[in-house]
């Protein structure tokens, strides 16, 4: 059984005196930050100016170049794009640390596939909510927290696992519960999730019903009110109470349908497809990929995601969203 932490599991004190630099302001990095800041911590952001230095400033959190950052802090959380953490670690990160301070992340990317390679005297933990950053905020705002997973890389000071607690406490994510994994785990499994389900199927289900529905004559507005908007309320259900909540709510139509239609859609190629990609997450195969396609300038990655913007799909659904007063910013 997966060990599995709370907040009397976690003490704050632990990071008592102790300095936290966050690297990075994006998603995580804004949200960490000020729910570390809201916990009473002591906590910098460490960012190159621009929109995030700016963005910090705002938010009164004090902010320095990466560098400067790493030197004056005892946990290094680094929350910079997976792509781009490997050359700022060299450049920024390394030259800051020094026996007993914590290198922390919440992705094990980098760790996993080598592509930062830490002195063995530092602590190397990880602290990954699950899920985005702006709920790691705005959960702990309202009083409750993300779920997180801990892993424990290198334990040079002997207190690593007390202080990843102490960090996923000062987040908010003990108040929900914190997982423990390894490195290799968290890894492959948050690589294959948004792959697999979450952003990659969840998105190639979506344009494939819409699709359907638009190729057979349906108005691309029904097609987008159906297999996308609503998408979120069934979802919200299974979040709630599982696939059997999600059930008792919908009409037995719905329920019949899903039991019979659903596994023809996702089939036997779907799972042969899945277990290929995960392979290629196993054996390194995807993590090679996509260091090179940063190398070249990512001219895959903007293709397609160019081509998804322009899709239908994109455009009804963002005129949809513009007739109802709940989506107007
Ligand atoms: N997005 C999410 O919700 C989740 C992310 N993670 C992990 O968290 C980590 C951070 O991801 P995410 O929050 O999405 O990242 P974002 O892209 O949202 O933010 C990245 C931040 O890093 C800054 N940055 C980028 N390059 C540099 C650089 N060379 N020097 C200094 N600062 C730089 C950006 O600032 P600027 O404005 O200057 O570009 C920005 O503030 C990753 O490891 C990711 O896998 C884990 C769980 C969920
Ligand atoms: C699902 C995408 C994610 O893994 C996340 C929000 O957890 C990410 O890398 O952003
Ligand atoms: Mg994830
Ligand atoms: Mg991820």
């Amino acid at each position: 059984m997966v060990e599995k932490y709370y907040d009397a599991d976690a003490d704050l004190g632990v990071l008592a005196g102790k300095r936290i630099a966050v690297i990075g302001y994006g998603s995580q990095g804004r949200g960490q930050a000020l729910n570390l800041r809201d916990s009473g911590l002591d906590v910098i952001v460490g960012v190159r100016p621009g929109k995030s230095w700016e963005k910090a400033i705002k938010d009164g959190i004090e902010v320095f170049q990466v560098a400067d950052a790493v030197k004056q802090a005892d946990v290094v959380q680094v929350l910079l794009p997976d792509e781009d953490q490997a050359r700022t670690y060299l450049e920024a990160i390394r030259p800051g640390l020094s026996a007993g301070k914590t290198l922390m992340f919440s992705h094990g990317f980098n760790i996993h596939y080598g592509q930062i390679v830490p002195p063995p005297d530092v602590n190397v933990v990880m602290v990954a909510p699950k899920g985005p950053g702006h709920l790691v905020r705005r959960l702990y705002e309202e009083g409750a927290g993300v779920p997180a997973l801990i892993a424990i890389e290198q334990d040079a000071s002997g207190d690593a696992r007390a202080v990843a607690l102490a960090y996923a406490k000062g987040i908010g994510a003990t108040r929900a519960a914190v997982f423990e994994t390894s490195f290799r785990e968290e890894t492959e499994t948050d690589l294959f999730g948004e792959q697999a389900v979450l952003c990659g199927g969840c998105s190639a289900l979506i344009k494939a019903g819409f699709e359907t529905l638009v190729a057979n004559g349906y108005a691309p507005e029904m097609a987008y009110l159906e297999v996308c908007h609503e998408l979120k309320l069934i979802v919200d259900l299974i979040y709630e109470g599982g696939l059997t909540t999600m059930r008792e709510v919908v009409s037995n139509t719905a329920r019949y349908g899903d039991l019979t239609r659903g596994p023809r859609v996702i089939g036997p190629e779907t799972y042969a497809a899945m277990q290929e990609v995960l392979e290629e997450i196993q054996d390194g195969r995807f993590a090679k990929e996509w260091i090179l396609e940063n190398q070249v300038n990512r001219p895959v990655f903007s293709a397609l995601t160019r081509a998804d913007e322009e899709h239908d799909l994109e455009v009804v659904g963002a005129e949809i969203r513009a007739l109802m007063p709940q989506f107007k910013k």
